[in-house]
C-alpha cells in the first residue's frame, strides 16, 4: 500500500480518490478504494490508495481526534508509506475545530513537524496566497461560505483561523516561495519544522504550484489539505517504479434513479433551479418535516412516480430562509433531520431497486451512504472536477455520485447519472 487518506467527509473522500485514480498525464494515477468508515478488514492485495471516509467534519473535536487516529492505526498496519489528512477545499471547519486538533494530533502521533496545510483546488477555483483563501476571484468570507449552515467561514486568514484550533504555532510557506520550485519549498517546510511549526500553510494558485509542492512533498510521511495535494504524488510513486499508474475504469450500472439534495451552497442551487427546468423536482417544506408531516414515505412515493425522468427531491434553502428555521429549530436539530429523511428515504429507494443514486451535500451524502449500509466504492471517471462515478464494492451494483456543496456544473444531476450508466469508452 503506498498511499492513505483519512477524510473527514464522504464527499470529500470520494474527491481526493478521484484525483489519486485519475493522477496526471501522461503517468496517470494509482488503484483506489474508497471505504465508509474504517475498515475491519485487510483491502485487497491490488489496491495501491486506500481512502477512508469519516464523518468527522462537525462532531466535536475530541471525537474527530479519536476516529481519525483509529484510521490512522488501519492505514499504518496496512504499510501505507504517506498518510494525507483530508479536508474540505474551503477549510470547513469552526473555532472550536475539527481540522486543527486533528491535524495536530495525527502530525504528533507520526513524529512529525512542518507539516503542509494546504486547501488550494485551482479547478474548483480554490488558491491560497498570502495564507489567504480565495473561492473564484472573492475572498473566503465574501463567497457564500460565511452563510454554511453547519461552519459559517468568516475569515479568510487560514493561519489566523487554524491557530483558534492549535496548541502550537502555524507557519506559512509563501508563493515567492512555492515558485522558486521543490528545494525550496522542502526547504521552508524544514525550517518550520525547526521552529516548532507543526502546520504550515502553503501558498499555491494554479495545479503547477500543487506539483511542485506534491514533488517537494515526495518523501513527506504526513500531508494535510484538500485534493489538490495528491495531484503529483501518485506521479512520485509512478516515476519510483512503485506503481504502474493508467486510467481508472468501473462498469455501467443501469437501474432506476434518484436525486436527494440536502446542500443549500450557492452551486447546488443553481443546479437545482437547472434541474428544475426539464426534470421532476420536490421541494422538501422544511416546517413540515420538523413538525412530522412531511416524511420519507413522500419523497419515496414521489420518486417512484417519476421513475426513468430524473427526478430530484431537495431540502435546500436560500441563506435566509436557513437563518430562519434554525433560529426556530435549532442548527443541529434541522440538519439532523433533514439528514435522517434522505437517509430513510434512500434504504427504501435502494431496497425498491433504485440503483443509480446522486446525493448533493457532504453531510446529507454521509448520511445516505451510511444508511445503505455501503462500506467501499471503487472509483469510476470523474464526472465534474472533484466528482467521480463510484461503484459499491459488494456486488450489489449500485452506483453513485456524491456531490460537494459547490462542485459541479451546473447541468451537475442530469450529467451524473448518465455517467454512472455510461459504458467505457
Ligand atoms: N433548508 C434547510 N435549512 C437548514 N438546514 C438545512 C436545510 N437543508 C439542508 N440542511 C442541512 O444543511 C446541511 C448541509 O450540509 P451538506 O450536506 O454538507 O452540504 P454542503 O456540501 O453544501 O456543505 C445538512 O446537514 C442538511 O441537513
Ligand atoms: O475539498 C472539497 O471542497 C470537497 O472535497 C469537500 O470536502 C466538500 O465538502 P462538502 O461541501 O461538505 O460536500
Amino acid at each position: 500500500m503506498l498511499l492513505g487518506v483519512i477524510a473527514d467527509d464522504f464527499t470529500g473522500a470520494s474527491d481526493i480518490a478521484n484525483t489519486i485514480a485519475k493522477g496526471v498525464a501522461p503517468e496517470g494515477g494509482l488503484r483506489t478504494v474508497q471505504y465508509l468508515g474504517v475498515p475491519t478488514t485487510d483491502a485487497a492485495a491490488d489496491v495501491e490508495a486506500c481512502v477512508i471516509a469519516l464523518k468527522s467534519r462537525s462532531i466535536p473535536a475530541e471525537e474527530a481526534v479519536e476516529q481519525s487516529q483509529a484510521a490512522l492505526d488501519w492505514l499504518l498496519a496496512q504499510g501505507c508509506r504517506q498518510i494525507i489528512f483530508k479536508y474540505c477545499s474551503t477549510f470547513d471547519s469552526t473555532p472550536d475545530g475539527n481540522i486543527g486538533q486533528v491535524g495536530e494530533a495525527l502530525a504528533k502521533r507520526l513524529g512529525v513537524k512542518g507539516v503542509i496545510a494546504c486547501s488550494v483546488f485551482p479547478d474548483a477555483g480554490r488558491t491560497i496566497y498570502k495564507g489567504h483563501l480565495f473561492v473564484g476571484d472573492r475572498l473566503l468570507n465574501e463567497s457564500g461560505m460565511e452563510h454554511h449552515p453547519l461552519n459559517p467561514m468568516t475569515d479568510p486568514d487560514l493561519r489566523r483561523w487554524l491557530r483558534l484550533q492549535t496548541t502550537e504555532a502555524v507557519g506559512l510557506v509563501d508563493w515567492s516561495i512555492v515558485r522558486r520550485g521543490p528545494d525550496a519549498v522542502r526547504e521552508a517546510l524544514a525550517a518550520a519544522g525547526g521552529r516548532g511549526e507543526r502546520l504550515v500553510i502553503v501558498d499555491a494558485i494554479s495545479n503547477d504550484d500543487l506539483l511542485t509542492i506534491a514533488e517537494a512533498c515526495k518523501d513527506a510521511r504526513f500531508l494535510t489539505g484538500g485534493s489538490g495535494i495528491a495531484l503529483g504524488l501518485p506521479r512520485n510513486f509512478i516515476k519510483a517504479g512503485l506503481a504502474k499508474g493508467g486510467a481508472p475504469a468501473i462498469d455501467a450500472i443501469e437501474g432506476p434513479e434518484a436525486v436527494l439534495v440536502g446542500s443549500c451552497s450557492r452551486a447546488t442551487l443553481g443546479q437545482i433551479e437547472r434541474h428544475s427546468a426539464d426534470h421532476p423536482v420536490l421541494a422538501i417544506d422544511v416546517e413540515q418535516v420538523m413538525a412530522g408531516t412531511l416524511t420519507s414515505d413522500d419523497l419515496v412515493a414521489f420518486i417512484k412516480a417519476n421513475a426513468g425522468k430524473a427526478p430530484l427531491v431537495y431540502s435546500s434553502s436560500k441563506p435566509e430562509q436557513v437563518a430562519a428555521l434554525q433560529e426556530r429549530y435549532g442548527r443541529e436539530a434541522v440538519a439532523h433531520k433533514l439528514d435522517a429523511l434522505f437517509a430513510k428515504a434512500a434504504k427504501t429507494l435502494f431496497d425498491a431497486g433504485v440503483r443509480r443514486i446522486v446525493v448533493g451535500g457532504g453531510e446529507t451524502s454521509g448520511a445516505v451512504v451510511s444508511a445503505l449500509g455501503v462500506t467501499s466504492f471503487r472509483i469510476g471517471p470523474e464526472i465534474d472536477p472533484g466528482v467521480p462515478v463510484l461503484v459499491t464494492e459488494d456486488g450489489t451494483g449500485l452506483g453513485m455520485a456524491l456531490k460537494s456543496g459547490n462542485f459541479g456544473a451546473v447541468d451537475f444531476f442530469e450529467k451524473a447519472l448518465g455517467a454512472i450508466s455510461a459504458k467505457a469508452a
